[in-house]
């Protein structure tokens, strides 16, 4: 139901359209631009359409003293939390360089927006769309700013009650309709039982009238691809070229053969899911035609008789004739010659009596 657009670009989002499906590589680059790139090429290879960082001003971001708390986590790239995530902060210059190398291949670049200053900065150098992550889908301030600017808005609501995601759709709308809710849970990885992947059915009938859809945190591909099922529009999960590295994300990162078989899955499914209209298809016909079963008659039968309910059977019978189907029809018909017993029902033995 929005159009996202970078340069030669330019792809529908909404639910008659194909998933659009965000590789997230968050942190995964270990501050590293040159894994970070790898992990961009290794998104364009799996198939992804986008691939999405995190972008903070610390300072902004976090209270001074989040910033010097302790982080003593196997995870942890610094002393401090501050430490550690200036670590894994691309300034605004890496940010460029990554979205020219995005840009040489094609692909979509992104954002997650984590404070006002980082959402200005994205805006300025025309990212086609700005992720606000669960952490700020409570951050009305923010999302009001982003909602201000005339770019589409895929927001994740992990961590937040219902009440919180009206208000973020009520905010949104009153600006434009360009945006997507995401059904997400913050839990790395997320217990099976608490996804709750039926969120996805309430978005749909309560927020009708823009696009919903799923970021994951859960171990493995299935889930993610029952979100696509439910009518996910937009999927995102975090991307990692090694699942042992250090860093909090890794372990429920999808490597890039999952990805690449995510992304099968959900091409796969969505030529699968087709239109809710109920007919034989032509690749049954071989089966009907061994299978199917035809109207016969339980005995034989003399020209001129009316027939009933319990001279007729339904059996695979040669040739085919009148399929089962219409037994209600046939019933109450007449017979314009002699038949046998096991005989097909063919139409041309009948004559409708009105
Ligand atoms: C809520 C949110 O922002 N979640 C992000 C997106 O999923 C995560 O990637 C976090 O940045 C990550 O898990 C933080 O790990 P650490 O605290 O080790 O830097
Ligand atoms: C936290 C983020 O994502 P999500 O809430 O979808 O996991 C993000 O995109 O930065």
């Amino acid at each position: 139901m929005f159009n996202i657009r970078y340069k030669q670009l330019n792809r529908h989002i909404g639910n008659a359209e194909k998933t659009f499906v965000i590789a997230e590589i968050g942190q995964n680059h270990q501050g590293d631009i040159n894994l970070a790139k790898k992990l961009i090429k290794t998104a364009l290879e799996c198939g992804a359409d986008c691939v999405k960082f995190q972008k903070s001003c610390l300072s902004e971001k976090f209270s001074k003293l989040a910033l010097n708390r302790n982080y003593e986590s196997p995870n942890s790239f610094g002393k401090t939390y501050g430490e550690h995530k200036a670590f894994l902060e691309f300034s605004q210059a890496q940010y460029r360089e990554l979205q020219k190398y995005s840009d040489e291949l094609g692909m979509f670049f992104t954002a997650s927006a984590m404070d006002i200053k980082s959402l200005d900065f994205l805006a300025n150098i025309n990212v086609p769309f700005i992720k606000i992550g669960s952490g700020d889908a409570n951050n009305l301030p923010l999302i009001e700013r982003a909602s201000q600017k005339d770019i589409p808005l895929v927001i994740s609501t992990g961590m937040q009650d219902f009440a919180t995601v009206k208000n973020i759709y009520r905010l949104v709308s009153r600006y434009h309709k360009k945006f997507a809710l995401l059904h997400c849970i913050s839990a790395y990885p997320t217990p099976y039982e608490d996804i709750n992947l039926n969120v996805i059915n309430l978005y749909k009938r309560e927020f009708s009238d823009i696009t919903i859809g799923y970021s994951g945190h859960e171990l493995g591909i299935h889930i993610t691809t029952a979100a696509v099922a439910l009518g996910s529009k937009i999927i995102e999960r975090h991307l990692t070229l090694d699942k042992t590295q250090k860093g909090s994300d890794h372990k429920c990162s999808l490597d890039p053969q999952e990805f690449h078989q995510l992304v099968n899955n959900i091409r796969t499914l969505e030529s699968a899911m087709g239109q809710p209209i109920k007919i034989m298809q032509i690749s049954e016909l071989p089966c009907y035609q061994k299978l199917g079963k035809t109207l016969v008659y339980v005995k034989s039968l003399p020209k001129g008789h009316k027939l009933d309910f319990e001279e007729l059977n339904v059996k695979v019978a040669e040739p085919k004739g009148i399929d089962g189907s219409k037994l209600s029809e046939v019933i109450g018909q007449m017979l314009v010659l002699d038949v046998e017993e096991d005989e097909s029902v063919l139409s041309k033995h009948l004559l409708k009596i009105k």
